[in-house]
């Protein structure tokens, strides 16, 4: 952006600042790609209420498209004005925004941003709901907020659960940390938490896992510079108990960054090497990064740029971690902008890639050796599924179950689904190769 278009980008109102960020979402890019760019442009006194207003109607994004359909002649075909209306909906049924501002305040934005001639149309429907709010917000509540296609998935996939498990999503995930075991034991972190006043109690299954009852600035919480924790949801943090004694081990990390188990694995074993590989050059450096700040010991790993379809070990592996890509359906509450961005011709490929990393990943492990099969998704099809085709196809394969108090046995594996004030969605299935 040149220095006129920032100046002025810097004179639109907070809400045209939300909008250019959801339409900048609507048109294929990723929040966080976009998200600190834009936020740069909003003054240090509206970052909180912009955050909270482009995520939350992110999060709302479907929710508040069914209460809009009734209200139309037509259907919505403009990008802009889905924006301008979703964020006066989202503010007058979702906040404490007093109505009047927030409809005048939308109004203003969607003219600043040049898009006088519905500014109207936006006037007049905001103004209709703000009428009626306790009817619009019950709608609200009864919808299941996702995209026709992910809801009909979820709905194949999980028919009993498939009502909680759409409420859940539109929930805001706890704040979840864990404790650096090599600095600090999770008591005595909780004690530090409690001097300083900050709310906060032990996670249910992870013993690691400290949840935060408040929200803030992470990197000002004790101990962040000197690596006492790391920001990591509950149910990823599971990953580690699930693994054999790395202790004096080959593993690898077949798709590590940023490096969350990686870390992990390193706070709780001391493996004689510990292989991180990542296709993605940017977010591999985040690897490197991470570590350092957790004052882990460095000597016995290696970070390496590589394609996890054809990378070839040089020696043989005891364990891989295959924390594979995937649809980041468990993922949702804190990542809204999926909802926009995953398309449902999205999975069959997804679910390709992880067959590909699978088969390569297998042949690089020793036999006896275990393999760790991860997704943050919620679809059988990248996870049950994908399973029962991998036993199919390799008879060498013995799944070592879980048995486990935390969620829902599965033909092959264990899945977690996202529920309220807990953790997020994730897939766990572990393999050893037996011949
Ligand atoms: C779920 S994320 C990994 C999260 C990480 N394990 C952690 O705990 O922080 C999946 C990763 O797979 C990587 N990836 C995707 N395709 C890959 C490939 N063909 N080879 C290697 N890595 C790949 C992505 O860049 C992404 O970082």
């Amino acid at each position: 952006m040149n220095p006129s278009n920032q100046s002025s980008a810097k004179n639109l109102n907070l809400r045209a600042q939300v909008i250019k960020t959801l339409l900048a979402v609507q048109n294929g890019q990723s929040l966080s790609s976009v998200l600190n760019q834009h936020i740069n442009m909003v003054s240090e006194r509206d970052r909180g209420l912009y955050h909270e207003l482009t995520l939350g109607c992110l999060r709302q994004w479907y929710s508040l498209k069914a209460i809009t359909l009734p209200l139309l002649t037509k259907p919505l075909d403009n990008e802009a004005l889905e924006s301008c209306l979703y964020l006066g909906l989202y503010q007058i049924l979702c906040t404490r925004i007093p109505v009047h501002a927030a409809i005048s305040e939308t109004v203003n934005a969607a003219k600043q941003l040049g898009f006088e001639p519905m500014s109207g149309l936006v006037n007049a429907i905001l103004r209709r709901v703000s009428r009626e709010t306790d009817e619009f917000e019950t709608a609200l509540n009864n919808t299941h907020g996702l995209p026709s296609w992910l809801f009909k998935r979820l709905k194949k996939d999980w028919p009993e659960q498939v009502e909680p498990l759409c409420q859940a999503l539109k929930q805001v995930a706890p704040l979840t940390l864990r404790v650096n075991e090599r600095q600090v034991s999770r008591d005595e972190y909780l004690d530090i938490l409690d001097e300083e006043q900050i709310d906060a109690r032990e996670c249910e299954f992870s013993d690691v896992g400290i949840v935060l009852r408040q929200t803030g600035n992470i990197t000002l919480l004790p101990g962040f510079e000197a690596g006492g924790f790391s920001v990591q949801d509950e149910h990823a943090q599971l990953c580690a108990t699930l693994l054999p004694d790395l202790d004096g081990k080959v593993v690898v990390d077949a798709c590590a960054a940023p490096g969350g188990k990686t870390a992990h694995i390193l706070e709780r074993f001391n493996p004689k090497k510990l292989i991180a590989i990542d296709q993605d050059p940017k977010r591999i450096v985040r690897i490197g990064e991470n570590l350092e700040r957790l004052a882990l010991n460095l000597d016995n790993v290696e970070i390496l740029v590589a394609d996890a379809t054809t990378w070839q070990a040089q020696e043989p592996v005891d364990c891989i971690v295959l924390d594979a890509p995937c649809s980041a359906t468990g993922v949702i509450r804190r990542h809204p902008d999926i909802r926009l961005l995953r398309q449902s011709t999205d999975i069959a490929q997804t679910v390709a890639l992880q067959q590909q990393i699978l088969q390569q990943m297998w042949q690089q492990l020793k036999v006896g050796g275990t393999l760790l099969y991860i997704t943050c998704s919620i679809l059988k099809t990248e996870n049950e599924h994908q399973m029962v085709k991998f036993f199919a196809e390799h008879p060498n394969a013995k799944e070592i179950k879980i048995t486990a108090d935390w969620g829902i046995e599965q033909m092959h594996g264990r899945q977690l689904l996202p529920s309220d004030q807990s953790g997020d969605g994730f897939y766990y299935c572990r393999i050893q190769k037996i011949a």
